[in-house]
């Protein structure tokens, strides 16, 4: 774990409730993402953990609580406004632009970074050229960073599966984003798409130093790869704590990861 995964948090959610016509899909959580941490939510299918996101995001308003990001209140903004504050993220299935190649499905992912119109750009053409180079400039970087080049020009429809999940991380990228919301990112991938996203995720927080939240369903990657894990079974926290602390708790060992690794 680097040092600098202390100070202001990123995100706060405090006594976070939501219900869906008497569902309680997220029941009173609290948590913190501090700078620089890797922070993965763990739990069985209906747990509560895509509604989380969708709270976080802004696409769901809980009915109480608090969620705060970079110290401000963002309860009921907008998804657009609290993408623009920068969160970010991908899905559990891929949602790009089939047709569309590499880049440009990328390029998608600096629209919010865009200050021209259509009119703008004819009447202060070198600033909106000056602005399409910068962005470019950034896609490429993140092409290389995620070893994207060889299929750059390609539309993405046509990509293996794996690495179509790369190109939606990248997009996340490309917003330049000061919190990653990462959706089930190796669902579905064999184990070499797994180890490589494993790879990509770890340099996203310690070279890039984004802090993530990762839903994630596979287990193994989980204790691997994250700072600090919250449980959450129908909507309520079991616990939180690294990955060693979370494993031994009982309640945990009993309601989700099985007798296998109480041992
Ligand atoms: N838009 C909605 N309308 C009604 N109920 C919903 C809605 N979204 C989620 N729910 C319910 O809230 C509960 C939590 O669902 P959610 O999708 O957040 O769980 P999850 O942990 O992400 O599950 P999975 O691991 O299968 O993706 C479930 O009972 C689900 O049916």
């Amino acid at each position: 774990m680097s040092a600098n995964r202390t100070g202001t948090p990123v995100l706060e959610l405090d006594d976070v409730h939501l219900s869906f016509k008497g569902v309680k899909a997220v029941n009173g959580v609290s948590f913190e993402v501090r700078p620089g941490e890797l922070f993965a939510v763990i739990g069985p299918n209906g747990a509560g953990k895509t509604s989380l996101f969708n709270v976080i995001s802004g696409v769901y308003k809980p009915q109480q609580g608090s969620v705060r990001f970079l110290g401000e209140d963002v309860l009921g903004k907008k998804p657009s406004d609290i993408a623009a504050r920068g969160v970010s993220r991908t899905f559990q299935n891929i949602a790009l632009f089939e047709h569309l190649t590499l880049i440009d499905n990328m390029m998608l992912g600096r629209h919010q970074h865009i200050s021209y119109g259509a009119g703008a750009a004819i009447a202060w053409w070198g600033r909106a050229r000056r602005q399409e180079v910068e962005h470019r400039r950034k896609v490429e970087e993140i092409v290389d960073f995620l070893e994207l080049a060889a299929w750059r020009a390609l539309p993405v429809g046509l990509l293996p599966y794996g690495v179509q999940k790369r190109v939606e991380l990248g997009r996340a990228l490309a917003m330049e984003p000061k919190l990653l919301l990462l959706d089930e990112p190796v669902a579905g991938m064999n184990l070499e798409e797994t180890e490589d996203t494993a790879r990509f995720v770890l340099d996203i927080r310690d070279e890039l130093d984004v802090p993530i939240i990762m839903v994630e369903h596979d287990m193994g990657l989980v204790m691997d790869l994250a700072d600090r894990v919250m449980v959450v079974d129908f909507g309520t926290p079991i616990t939180t704590g690294t990955p060693d602390e979370v494993q031994r708790h009982p309640d945990v060992v009993r309601a989700y990861l099985g007798e296998e690794l109480s041992t």
